[in-house]
């Protein structure tokens, strides 16, 4: 809705006067004209200086969510609850944020395929190709998993979909993603990854009973910190991006809904994740879309002439990782919003302990798309992205069997397939 709309509507306001109404009437009706005329001034000033470009703050910062969602009604509920069904002995009914995003629809496919039930939920923002989250759905709804189409941010949906089904978890991976576009958009992360995240903890602790949650941290939360490889027990008050400072928020949040609250929270701090389904977003991604269309790619280097290097994770390593979290999560303690006793809170990093440079990920890619990649080597920016990422991950492997077996390689391998599959039908290039 352009911001103009907002102007009062004002019938015969501007009504022309007739030339023998009374002096009086036509002053009084020249000094109205002449009010509202720098009322419609000022509106339009108003809504240039507050127009996303210029302000640094978006006015509405969920504006690419889909604004208006349908849900209520039997039908709809019918759908809720037959995909919310245990259909396995000691199943677990789980509410997934974000099941139309690239780890959420993995983990929701994993867990239907074992029998749990789950229930989507998911807003299809345009922070990239939608029509990529609409394919995802697509693929989930063949399996029996619904996915309903709402925001974090909506009490009154959360409210209802805990009315209609006792979700024993939450598997939260509804969140604004990506380091560097920050710096664009620094509202869509507050809303998404800080006002979605409490809006989400405020209707699990209200809920009875409470659901487990497990939920999307970042390794970005490491930021500066240089001991390598990072484990759980180092600092984390140095982020390099706002997208790192509202991860390390959302981790201090979960600490008082389970001091406060009695809820049971786990936190997991993705590597780099890439794969089948991934983010457009991500180099790996639109490295292979460029390199394809033979469009130069730019690769950073750190001081020095250092390589920038990642602990790229492949996607079925942590979906193993997110359910063994949501399978080793203990119960909630709090009933009726009050605290019954101690509840679990946990991190864990969820890498694969093994840092690529990330010029030996264009080689890979050259490699499996068998084109030279046209390299444009560059400083790497001041844009919150950090030079090196490497995960300990003994924790993890200790109290959620976690053990990745995918090596770079072997797993753009298989993203390279996908890509090439969904893009073109394995025929051509993509577009
Ligand atoms: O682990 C995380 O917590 C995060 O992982 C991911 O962030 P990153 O590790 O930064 O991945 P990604 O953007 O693919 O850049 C990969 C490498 O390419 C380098 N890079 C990037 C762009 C470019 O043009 N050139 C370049 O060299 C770049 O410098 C970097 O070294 C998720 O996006 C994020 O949402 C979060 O989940």
């Amino acid at each position: 809705m352009s911001h103009l709309d907002d102007i009062p509507s004002t019938p015969g306001k501007f009504k022309m006067e007739k030339p023998y109404f009374h002096r009086i009437r036509w002053h009084s009706s020249l000094a109205k004209l002449t009010f509202w005329s720098l009322v419609f001034l000022g509106m339009i000033f108003i809504f240039f200086f507050r127009s996303p470009s210029s302000s640094p703050l978006p006015a509405d910062p969920s504006r690419r969510s889909l604004r208006t969602p349908s849900w209520g009604g039997s039908d709809w509920e019918k759908k809720v609850r037959s995909s919310a069904r245990v259909r396995s002995r000691n199943g677990i009914s789980v509410l997934v944020t974000g099941s139309a995003g690239f780890v959420g629809t993995h983990v929701s496919a994993a867990l239907k395929r074992r029998g749990d039930g789950v229930l989507g939920l998911d807003n299809f923002n345009d922070y990239y190709d939608p029509s990529l989250k609409r394919a995802r759905q697509a693929l989930l709804e063949r399996t029996g998993v619904f996915i309903v189409e709402g925001d974090i941010n909506d009490s009154a949906l959360l409210m209802k979909l805990f009315e209609v089904v006792p979700f024993t978890h939450v598997m939260h991976l509804a969140a604004q993603a990506g380091v560097r576009y920050a710096m664009e958009n620094p509202g869509s992360y507050v809303h998404s990854n800080i006002a979605g995240l409490v809006n989400l903890l405020e209707v699990c602790k209200s809920a009875n009973p409470q659901p487990a949650i497990v939920w999307a941290s970042s390794s970005s939360v490491y930021g500066l910190n240089t001991k390598v490889p990072f484990s759980e027990r180092d600092r984390t008050d140095q982020p390099a991006s706002l997208y790192a400072a509202t991860k390390k928020a959302g981790e201090e949040i979960a600490h008082t809904y389970n001091h406060i609250y009695g809820l049971s929270l786990t936190g997991l701090r993705f590597f780099t994740v890439y794969g089948p389904w991934g983010r457009p977003d991500m180099a790996y991604f639109f490295f292979t879309r460029d390199i394809l269309k033979g469009k130069p790619i730019s690769i950073f280097e750190a001081a020095n002439h250092a390589s920038v290097a990642r602990d790229f994770t492949y996607i079925d390593d942590i979906v193993r990782g997110c359910l063994g979290a949501l399978d080793t999560a203990e119960k909630s303690t709090g009933s009726g919003g009050k605290k019954r006793g101690p509840a679990q809170l946990r991190v864990f990093n969820l890498g694969n302990t093994s840092p690529v440079p990330v010029t030996e990920l264009v080689s890979i890619l050259e490699r499996l798309l068998k084109v030279k990649a046209k390299r444009n080597i560059m400083k790497l920016p001041r844009n919150g992205d950090v030079p090196y990422t490497h995960a300990n991950i003994s924790f993890a492997q200790a109290e959620l069997g976690y053990k990745p077996t995918t090596d770079l390689q072997a797993g753009l391998k298989k993203f390279v397939r996908w890509y090439l599959n969904y893009y073109t039908g394995g025929k051509k290039a993509a577009e």
